[in-house]
């Protein structure tokens, strides 16, 4: 039987880093792909069944946290990230034709590029003003618009590439030669990704209030079961001041069952916590399991309060 067509979605438009991530899904290229204007469009089409799954932003190498797409997956409809991308990032500096540097008052961008080129354009372009862009490939585009209301743009070199309208002022402007972006592919709820031995949870817990040394609680699930984290950010919920949740990213998958062990102990400190997906690392490197925090110490462990209970 010929597999059902899959419609993705992108933080756009056509040019756009999230748009390289999604081409390296390998059905990506020739599957149907809709651009949307922002991370939260781009998952309520997941969520209200436009498109079966979204690629975007979440962390960077150099800024950190994408918060809106932290944000918006940790509260709404539950959705679940199948696939981890990285992408290298390089940006360059456009402009319509014959604007030269000098003349560069305003410059657009997405806030996470701002953040990568501000050391570049404080010594290139001083006093240059940010107008926030919805992405790189928006801004750039907007210029071609009459009526934009800064003079260039930070984007990826593939837009300038494709756009006669646009020149490159400037190439290689981030100020981390080695910026990476991670991309996640978020699906509706459904058959997990298969354990490869090299993977990632991640999950979202929302801070237990009035409890001292919650937060120290919430770790040792991950510490005590030898689990390691490699990503671990607070953020408000939204609902009042001093009311946080932790996305937090744990090697491993939930169907080992050190990570299983620990996300049941995170449930029972924070029932609301949120399971966000189990899939395979990027870069494909697994771990160092500490042998008593194996799959078979924990079968063995079972086995033998069982057949304690059995009375044997
Ligand atoms: O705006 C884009 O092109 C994006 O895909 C978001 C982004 C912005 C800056 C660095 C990485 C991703």
């Amino acid at each position: 039987m010929p597999a059902t067509p899959v419609t993705y979605t992108f933080l756009g438009p056509e040019g756009t880093f999230t748009e390289a991530a999604l081409m390296q899904v390998p059905d990506a290229g020739g599957a149907t792909r809709i651009p949307a204007s922002n991370v939260n469009a781009a998952l309520d089409m997941v969520r209200d069944g436009s498109a079966d799954a979204a690629m975007v932003p979440i962390e960077n190498s150099v800024e950190g946290g994408v918060t809106a797409t932290l944000d918006a997956i940790a509260s709404g409809q539950e959705l679940r990230i199948t696939r981890e991308v990285l992408v290298p990032i390089s940006f360059v500096l456009v402009a319509r034709p014959g604007v030269r540097i000098d003349d560069i008052r305003r410059i657009s961008t997405h806030g996470h590029a701002w953040a990568q080129c501000r050391l570049w354009v404080d010594v290139n372009i001083p006093g240059a003003e940010y107008v926030a862009g919805s992405s790189t490939a928006a801004a750039a585009l907007g210029l071609l618009d009459g009526d934009a209301h800064y003079d260039a743009a930070i984007c990826a070199p593939i837009v300038a590439q494709e756009q006669p309208g646009l020149t490159v002022l400037a190439e290689n402007i981030g100020d981390n030669p080695g910026a990476v972006t991670r991309f996640i592919l978020v699906s509706r709820p459904g058959a997990l990704p298969e354990r490869t031995g090299a993977d990632k949870t991640t999950v979202v817990v929302p801070l237990p209030e009035d409890r001292p040394g919650a937060l120290m609680e919430i770790l040792d699930q991950f510490a005590t079961r030898g689990v390691n984290l490699s990503r671990i950010e607070s953020r408000p919920t939204g609902q009042y001041l001093g009311h946080y949740f932790f996305s937090i990213d744990a090697d491993g998958h939930i169907a080992d069952a050190r990570v299983a062990d620990a996300l049941a102990g995170l449930h029972r400190i924070s029932p609301a916590t949120r399971f966000l997906g189990s899939y395979g690392r990027a870069d494909a490197q697994s771990s160092s399991v500490p042998q008593h925090t194996s799959d078979e110490a924990f079968r063995a462990a079972h086995e033998w309060v069982e057949q304690i209970l059995q009375g044997e």
